[in-house]
């Protein structure tokens, strides 16, 4: 079993539980009733490199990666270094993560949020609605092609954006074929974890040139910005760079500085 797999089995076991909580019915009914979702396109199309900053507690990857007791606050740094969107976790066995994290964190800011897990249910689409979220992450790799559609137009019918993540040239036909307008691009395989930068590289230009193109995971710093951004990124999406930095809003501050830096490459838009 790889990885994804077996992340994704306890991802299902745990949904089972909150079904048995709070019915998929009485969900979709309350999740009506929230503030409808922010323009995620416009924060996200910009001429400048955004930086999409994550709230990430650990990874199966390397383990633990940063304590977090307070996620608001982080996400408070986050928003006023200048992050376009926040990313929050919310796969709790391998990454530490939580809707409790979620909630704080929609609390304590006003920007776009993304719902970070591993959706394969209709349920988990209403639920991210349901506490506030703007973009909620599909990953091609864990998804049958019927489920991928499905899902994007659940997710698009509650008026939120999905980041579709891809990883093979193969896999970015299926999103594009799916309908997706916003293709991340994970420079990690969920199967094997190792990472690639030059996997955006390979598979950027290909995309259609309106496609809103996000270069997901191993960012250390504003030379891989800067990388990704020559290759076609509208943003890029950083956890572990940020978290374990020692000073997370110190390095979101120096990365969005080059995203908006004349010297950096520029979206062709
Ligand atoms: O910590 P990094 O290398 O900056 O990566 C962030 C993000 O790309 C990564 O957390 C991620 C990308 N796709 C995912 C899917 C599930 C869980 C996590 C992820």
């Amino acid at each position: 079993m790889s990885v994804l797999e077996s992340i994704i089995d306890g991802v299902r076991e745990d949904l089972a539980a909150r079904e048995a909580r709070l019915p998929f019915e009485v969900l979709k009914e309350q999740a009506t009733k929230v503030a409808p979702p922010k323009d995620v396109m416009s924060a996200l199309r910009s001429s400048d490199v955004g930086v999409i900053a994550e709230v990430k507690r650990r990874s199966p990857s390397k383990g633990e990666l940063a304590e977090i007791p307070d996620p608001a606050e982080l996400a408070a740094d986050y928003e006023a270094a200048g992050a376009r969107v926040i990313s929050v976790l919310t796969e709790q066995r391998r990454f530490g993560g939580s809707l409790a994290d979620f909630d704080a964190v929609r609390a304590a800011v006003s920007i776009p949020l993304l719902r970070k897990d591993f959706i394969v249910s209709p349920y988990q689409v209403h639920e991210a609605r349901l506490h506030g979220a703007d973009l909620v992450l599909l990953i091609v790799a864990a998804l049958e092609q019927n489920t991928l559609v499905g899902l994007l137009d659940r997710v698009e019918s509650l008026g939120m954006t999905a980041l579709v993540e891809v990883h093979t040239a193969e896999e970015a036909d299926r999103a594009l074929e799916a309908g997706a307008s916003v293709i991340g691009v994970n420079a990690r395989d969920l199967h094997t974890l190792e990472v690639d930068r030059e996997v955006f590289t390979r598979i950027a230009p290909g995309l259609p040139f309106e496609t809103v193109k996000i270069a997901e995971s191993g960012v250390r710093g504003p030379g891989d910005l800067m990388a990704y951004a020559g290759a076609g990124a509208d943003a890029v999406l950083v956890g572990e760079g940020l978290v374990a930095s020692g000073d997370p809003k110190a390095a979101l501050t120096k990365l969005v500085t080059a995203g908006s830096h004349p010297a950096c490459p520029r979206p062709s838009r």
